[in-house]
């Protein structure tokens, strides 16, 4: 049984109250080992911890900083495999995709900010003869980072690594459903020498930890990823003492694949755009657009390269598709798919719970689902599932495209598939989404603003912005 314990001031302890939850494997659905169930008294407990570390870390220069960034990343590397079977173990994911995108993507959160933070340069403003305005970043103080179960290394991190280099000190709560690997890293920052009390990982549920966590007074900013609803909760919390927020919340993101395109790169990419990580990344594109003269060949390749999916034991070479993370959100996403056929929707492939036999008999598993006959308005198109279940619908006009893609409350990502040029960027232009993909998908270069408009969050991540959200900026006017 794997035994979880907080990481507090430094060193490995039991939750004060002596309570623990139940950690699950999605894919066996058999109990594997107990987090410790925190409460306000052990955030309280962190949050000293790390005020009390906070003024010798931010004294210290930002490559020095970066150097216990730049060591984690390389233990991170160094323990890749050990990492990605943890991950696929909590998770459900396949293995195979923990070993190439979460772990390695872990590793790059705390190299990129490590080799970054001494770049964050402060900005200057003559007034020629008159003054000379600086500003100086100031770390705001302790934060709290709090992240989900779907990328539960990769999205924990970063978070906590910008944080960490701009000479913050850090409370952080991983997703219960998901904390094992959130554990390996507090060993890995153990090893790498990180000053005691710098990074507090506390272990527990939303409600409880992590609610404590948001309510605490001495936390000046919270980045937060989930769902939508828990976003909204947070803020209702968070506003009237001020804090800073950083809300990465759902997506309901469109596909658009114009009758242009490269057909058979829009097909590939978008059957990982739709399924990546059994459909559970904010960023998957759960309703594809596709226009009317390409629609049934679209369509018919579709359905044939989604054949080729393997829906498996995680941990068995060739799985693509792993477990759903837990009963209740295989429940979930399953009553989506009742909903999608009383809304008349027709299916097309998938809509059943898989049943594996051997070890894997009693998993959270599902075949990747695919509905077209659904309009833009209907619920299925309209609330996020967040997991293998995508809408295919034909459109005639660039305008049809735009208004259906824009027509959800969300506003995360969207992805636009076409050889024109001008109608890339016009489409990409009239978009609400925070991030546009042009014939590719998840193509990620850290340094660029990440995040989404309307309910989909509140402020940006990635380079600069990051910097700059767990910072406080300070003008200085000296009078020349
Ligand atoms: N946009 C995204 O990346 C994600 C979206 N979701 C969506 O949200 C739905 C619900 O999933 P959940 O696991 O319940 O996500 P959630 O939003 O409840 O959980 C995310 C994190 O927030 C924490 N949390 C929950 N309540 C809190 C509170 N009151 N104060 C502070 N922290 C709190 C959780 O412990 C976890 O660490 C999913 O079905 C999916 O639709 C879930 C995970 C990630
Ligand atoms: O930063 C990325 O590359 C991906 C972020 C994904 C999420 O925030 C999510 O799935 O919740």
């Amino acid at each position: 049984m794997l035994g979880i314990r907080n990481y507090l001031n430094g060193r490995l302890v039991a939750p004060l109250a002596g309570r623990y939850l139940d950690n699950i494997d999605p894919a066996t659905g058999q109990v594997y080992g107990q987090i410790p169930d925190s409460d306000a008294s052990d955030v309280a407990a962190a949050l000293a911890a790390a005020e009390a570390a906070l003024p010798a870390w931010r004294a210290l220069p930002a490559e020095e900083r970066g150097r216990y960034l730049v060591k984690i990343a390389d233990l991170i590397n160094r323990d890749l495999e050990r990492l990605a079977h943890a991950e696929s173990q909590d998770n459900g994911k396949p293995l195979s995709l923990a070993r190439v995108m979460d772990i390695p993507r872990a590793a790059s959160n705390f190299a990129f900010f490590g080799t970054g933070v001494p770049h964050f340069a402060s900005e200057a403003h003559l007034q020629e003869g008159l003054a000379l305005n600086y500003t100086v970043r100031h770390p705001v103080g302790v934060v709290g980072c709090i992240s989900p179960w779907n990328l539960p290394l990769y999205l924990f991190t970063w978070k906590i690594a910008p944080a960490l280099a701009v000479g913050c000190c850090v409370v952080a709560k991983p997703s219960e459903i998901t904390p094992a690997t959130a554990y390996y890293l507090s060993e890995l920052c153990i090893e790498a020498g990180l000053p005691a009390g710098v990074l507090n990982i506390i272990h527990g549920t939303g409600p409880g930890a992590g609610q404590a966590i948001v309510e605490h007074p001495g936390i000046k900013a919270i980045s937060f990823t989930g769902g939508t609803a828990t976003g909204q909760h947070l803020a209702r919390t968070a506003a009237p003492m001020f804090k800073k927020l950083s809300l990465e919340l759902g997506g309901k993101n469109p596909n658009l694949v114009f009758a242009d395109c490269d057909l058979a790169a829009a097909v590939k990419t978008s059957i990982r755009s739709s399924f990546a990580n059994q459909g559970q990344i904010c960023l998957c594109g759960s309703r594809i657009f596709v226009q009317r003269p390409i629609y049934e060949e679209f369509k018919a390749e579709f359905l044939r390269q989604l054949a080729e999916q393997k829906v498996g034991d995680p941990l068995a070479e060739g799985t693509t598709q792993g477990a759903l993370v837990s009963e209740a959100h295989l429940n979930k996403v399953l009553s989506y798919i009742r909903l999608a056929e009383e809304e008349g929707g027709t299916l097309l492939a998938g809509g059943e719970r898989v049943q594996l036999e051997g070890r894997c008999a009693q998993g959270y598993f599902l075949q990747p689902t695919v509905f077209e006959g659904l309009g833009p308005e209907c619920r299925v198109n309209q609330e996020e599932i967040f997991g293998p279940v995508v809408t295919l619908t034909p459109f005639d006009t660039e305008e049809d495209a735009l208004a259906w893609a824009n027509s959800t409350v969300y506003g995360l990502s969207a992805t636009i598939w076409t050889r024109d040029l001008d109608r890339a960027h016009r489409v990409a232009h009239q978009l609400h989404a925070g991030v546009v993909w042009v014939n590719t998908w998840l193509h990620r270069d850290l340094r660029t603003p990440f995040g989404g408009m309307k309910s989909s969050g509140v402020g940006r991540e990635g380079g600069l912005e990051a910097l700059r959200f767990f910072t406080e900026a300070q003008n200085v006017c000296v009078k020349l």
